[in-house]
């Protein structure tokens, strides 16, 4: 019986040993040919922009579509990303600057929306990744825009008012929290690091599993990691990277009181994108002081069929009580319907800025 099994379990390698050959070599044609496209973009129109995040969002779509399991959707796209990243990184790896540090949600979001075949550039700050891609030391930044239970990153906004830069992307990222530490169980512990809002995605969860633990806000995921590898005492809320980066044990697993809770982030850089077949824009919008005027700016909207999927405002820091508004919608500003919603929007703004149009999350 157990031989048969033996035999069985060799069989089935055989197998994927001749199906690995056979992805290895599909993989090695694509890369060349990836090549390829990438020596006609330098002689052509690409403007040096090798990277076509359109392009990425059609073939990830084309891969969710095309999929009938056992994989999930998520794995096979996570998959293709790693293989595209691969094959740009044939050219030259970017580099992307990110809200460290190391072990964050920002990085790990970096590596699921570029691959790993990139250099990531940790940034103590969202205006030091601004910064970075401004002066073209990093060719996109990944920055956090919101969270679906703590809301609006307003620094983020606040940055969009003064920069030129676009947004070239976003991704919804899933946020798992998981309580860890160095120690077995949560007995000896005392206090307990992590980001603020972290802290507050978990606040359910602390009330009832750890109530008489002290809690202690940090500047970051990672950092309380590894405040929390040092202290015998301590424990920290951080994702799995943190804990394998600095040696931590997972206690207890998705601790967020949300199972659904999500950050959104940006990809901003410099460049304006071509339509992918399933787009939003993001607005921003300096209101005239008039009565009824959002009622105005967001009339043109509704009388082209455009779903607005958000809006924010936020002080212009200009004058005192003056707004800008964020809007973000549904499409491409090369569309008919948007561009003909935006000229009619500007009657009734003092400015309106495209921040860019980018293809929907994947
Ligand atoms: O289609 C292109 O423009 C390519 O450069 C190829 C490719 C790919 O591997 O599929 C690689 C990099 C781009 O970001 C998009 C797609």
């Amino acid at each position: 019986m157990a031989e048969d099994n033996q035999e069985w379990l060799t069989s089935l390698r055989t197998k994927i040993d001749g199906i690995d050959e056979h992805i290895q070599s599909l993989i090695t044609q694509r890369a060349a040919i990836a090549n390829e496209v990438a020596q006609s973009k330098s002689k052509a129109e690409s403007g040096g922009f090798y990277y076509r995040p359109e392009r990425e969002a059609q073939v990830l779509r084309a891969v969710k579509e095309r999929n009938e399991g056992p994989l999930s959707d998520e794995a096979l796209v996570r998959l293709f990303k790693e293989i595209m990243s691969a094959c740009l990184a044939q050219q030259k790896p970017l580099n992307i600057a990110f809200l460290g540090p190391e072990g964050t949600f920002s990085e790990m979001a970096t590596y699921r929306y570029f691959g790993h075949s990139v250099k990531a550039m940790p940034e103590a700050t969202i205006d030091r990744v601004f910064a970075e891609v401004e002066a073209g030391v990093a060719d996109f930044g990944v920055v956090p825009i919101e969270n679906s239970t703590e809301g609006a990153v307003n620094n983020t906004l606040d940055m969009f008012i003064n920069s030129p830069l676009k947004i070239c992307g976003e991704l919804d990222f899933p946020i798992h929290h998981n309580l860890m530490s160095k120690q077995e169980s949560l007995e000896n512990i005392q206090v307990i690091f992590s980001h603020r809002q972290s802290l507050a995605q978990c606040r359910m969860w602390l009330r009832e599993h750890a109530p008489h633990i002290d809690t202690m806000a940090v500047n970051s995921n990672a950092e309380a990691a590894r405040k929390a590898s040092y202290n015998e005492h301590a424990a920290a809320i951080a994702g799995a990277s943190a804990a394998a980066m600095y040696g931590l044990k997972i206690l207890h697993k998705d601790i967020e009181d949300q199972t659904d809770n999500a950050t959104r982030f940006l990809v901003i850089g410099k460049q304006l994108l071509a339509p992918s077949g399933d787009d939003k824009s993001s607005l921003m919008v300096a209101a005239k002081d008039e009565p009824g005027v959002l009622f105005h700016i967001l009339r043109p909207l509704n009388d082209q069929g455009i779903s607005m999927t958000r809006i924010e405002s936020r002080p212009s820091k200009k004058n005192k009580w003056d707004y800008v508004f964020f809007i973000d919608v549904e499409g491409h500003v090369e569309d008919p319907q948007l561009s003909n919603a935006i000229s009619e929007m500007q009657r009734y703004t003092s400015n309106l800025h495209i921040l860019g149009s980018y293809p929907k999350s994947v």
